[in-house]
């Protein structure tokens, strides 16, 4: 302290007082202090960057998705001293799993009014650590820095840092998250969809729907499965022989019958995740399809839906659209590139010109040496016409499967796998439901009369009110199973052969979800409802596809004539110009000849004077008759401009008559 006065005196001399000195020495003193807080934080960070090794996981791939469900297992991530709460609507499975929210959302009881407000959705909140917070796991002898950061873009990355020689604890980490994350996965399906950039981006995991659920005439749903499975097989006898491990599907037909449904459900069957990519999305091309068919792992299911696109370019998937093949899919059915496609603006169905994909583009992302290997490729279509032979080449597409719309058979079935059966499983009612319904009594206080009552309305005002739930619509009693069977049989004999989709019934099954003794009965009403509403739809149609052709054609002829009227125009126009060319020429030559027998005659008398002089009078009027010829004849001469005058005024004397 001596020192630092000594130091201090000489600057300020005499006139230094203590507290000033004092001042002095507490700047020095907080200047030494924030170096050393700089100097081991920047300590800090060097050793952490030599000395920790970082992984970072972007939640654009799926190792995020993992690591979060991991991370909300962990007690240390749900004691996050800095959270973030956000709401999302309920869903059951992994995608909410994943937010790393399950363990630490509200523990609020559910709302009994939830249930009697079927389509309501259910917000929850959710508590996860906030962003740029860092949290410190123990995992397997070694202490994990995880940290979770938002990029500009909206891109959030988890990273995770640990103090090892090698990166094997980072590793194990996330096959240990993988693991757990699969365990969950085993009941859904992973859905990838392509991007524009030709990558794979997850997009949704679905519960894996029953094969029982897909109602197929017999046999079908057997034979692709057993194929499918004795592909996956079969690895070594496809290389034993070499050909290409690989095998495709064609599902056709109508819309609505189940081929979407059947892909779903034989995924869950044989554990593989789908990759999709529609081929009527706007940016597919030959490179980039190219490039999503070798990026597609090893044992998954394929999908390309709306195959007929790749040779239309058509987006409608109109019925009553023939299909015929237009001059754009002509040279896509050719197997030459479509890159003309910039002619097609007439076609208003058809997609953009940025739209390049071609027949043999296709071909190529199907069997080409990019093409992934052990896939199973399944292609969708409504519209087989369009297709090219060229597809049921094996190893392309080997197995065509047609769907029709829903027999009698498949009508049954729908209706007995609809309603369930007091032998079924899935229905158990309670004592006191079963009870309940013996006794005929209504079902527990319907949802409005217990809302009326709780807004305070008088007895009298619930006449306003619906009416409460019948008994049919608030508890169905299970069928006996020959019940179920006569019910079934009896909707089957209503419903016409292969006329309806089975999405068509499912759709009326669904509205008399509650009602099977009605959906059965009144199948046959709803049947001619339906074809009088289909009769009264296509008579619109055709009544708005007349008035559009008698448009289309008024504006033909408005077009037309008024392209004849700017014709008749133009040439009325070009022959008065023609005209005045012509008079200003006559009115020259006129001028011209005036101004040649002013000169001549002055010639004349100039001579004439010479002659005079000379004495000579005969060789002047011989010079006067040859000299006076020319001008005659060049009056009687037409100019070539008078020709095309004339000619169009002959032209147009025609025209006249003509018309
Ligand atoms: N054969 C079927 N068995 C069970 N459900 C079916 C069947 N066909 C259709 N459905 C039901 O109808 C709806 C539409 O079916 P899906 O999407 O599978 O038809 P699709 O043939 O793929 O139609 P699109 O060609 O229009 O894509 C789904 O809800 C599905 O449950």
């Amino acid at each position: 302290m001596d020192a630092l006065k000594s130091l201090v005196q000489p600057l300020v001399g005499g006139m230094a007082s203590s507290s000033m000195v004092d001042g002095m020495k507490l700047v020095v003193l907080g200047g030494t202090v924030e170096t050393a807080r700089r100097v081991s934080s920047s300590a800090w960070s060097h050793f952490v960057n030599s000395f920790f090794l970082t992984a970072s996981f972007s939640d654009e791939d799926m190792p995020y998705e993992w690591l979060m469900l991991w991370l909300s297992r962990r007690p240390e991530w749900q004691r996050s001293r800095e959270f973030e709460t956000t709401t999302r609507t309920t869903t059951v499975g992994l995608s909410a799993r994943t937010n790393g929210g399950t363990e630490l959302e509200d523990d609020e009881p559910d709302d009994p009014e939830d249930e009697l407000t079927p389509g309501k959705q259910k917000l929850k909140v959710v508590f996860q650590p906030t962003f740029d917070s860092t949290h410190t796991i123990y995992y397997k002898g070694h202490w994990l820095r995880v940290r979770r950061t938002k990029k500009n873009d909206g891109v959030e990355v988890l990273s995770i840092s640990v103090v090892a020689r090698s990166n094997s604890v980072l590793k194990q980490l996330v096959l240990e998250a993988k693991k757990d994350y699969e365990a969950e996965a085993i009941h859904r399906v992973q859905i990838y969809f392509a991007d524009s950039h030709g990558s794979w981006r997850w997009t949704d995991s679905r519960h894996k729907r029953p094969m029982s659920s897909i109602v197929l005439n017999p046999g079908v749903k057997e034979v692709l499965l057993n194929d499918a499975r004795d592909f996956l097989r079969s690895e070594k006898w496809y290389a034993d022989r070499g050909i290409p491990f690989r095998r495709g599907y064609l599902l056709h037909g109508v819309p609505g019958s189940g081929k979407t449904s059947l892909i779903h459900a034989l995924a869950g069957e044989l554990m593989l995740d789908i990759y999709v990519v529609s081929l009527s999305a706007s940016w597919i091309n030959d490179s980039t399809l190219t490039t999503l068919m070798g990026r597609v792992p090893a044992r998954c299911i394929l999908l390309l839906e709306d195959l007929d696109a790749a040779f239309t370019r058509s987006v409608t998937r109109d019925a009553g659209s023939t299909g015929a093949p237009t001059a754009n899919n002509k040279d896509a059915a050719n197997g030459t590139s479509s890159s003309n496609r910039s002619n097609s603006n007439d076609q208003g169905n058809q997609l953009s010109d940025t739209n390049t994909l071609s027949l043999s583009g296709l071909l190529n992302s199907l069997d080409g040496v990019a093409a992934a290997e052990g896939r199973i490729l399944f292609a969708t279509t409504n519209h087989l016409e369009r297709l090219d032979p060229a597809l049921s080449r094996p190893g392309r597409l080997d197995v065509w499967v047609e769907f029709k719309n829903a027999s009698k058979w498949q009508a049954e079935l729908l209706f007995r796998n609809f309603f369930p059966s007091a032998e079924s499983e899935e229905m158990v009612l309670t004592p006191e439901e079963v009870q309940a319904i013996e006794a005929g009594l209504s079902s527990p206080p319907s949802p409005v009369q217990s809302s009326s009552s709780l807004s305070g309305m008088s007895e009298s005002d619930t006449a306003f009110a619906p009416p409460p739930p019948t008994l049919e619509h608030a508890i169905q009693a299970p069928l006996t199973a020959s019940r179920l069977a006569e019910l079934a049989k009896k909707f089957a004999e209503s419903i016409p052969n292969e006329e309806f989709s089975v999405a068509a019934l499912q759709g009326y099954l669904l509205k008399n979800k509650t009602r099977p003794e009605a959906a059965a009965f009144e199948a046959a009403e709803w049947v001619i409802s339906e074809r009088e509403m289909r009769e009264r739809l296509k008579r619109e149609k055709e009544e708005r596809d007349r008035k559009e052709r008698l448009d289309r054609e008024r504006r033909r002829r408005e077009i037309l004539e008024r392209e004849e009227k700017e014709r008749v125009e133009k040439e009325a126009k070009e022959r008065d110009r023609l005209r005045e060319v012509l008079e200003e020429e006559r009115k020259e030559r006129k001028d011209k000849a005036k101004a040649d027998k002013e000169k001549e005659a002055q010639d004349k008398s100039d001579a004439a004077s010479r002659e005079k002089e000379n004495a000579e009078p005969e060789a002047t009027e011989s010079t006067t008759e040859t000299t006076s010829e020319p001008s005659e004849t060049t009056d009687t001469q037409s100019t070539p401009a008078e020709s095309v005058a004339d000619g169009w005024e002959k032209a147009s004397a025609g025209d006249s008559k003509e018309t």
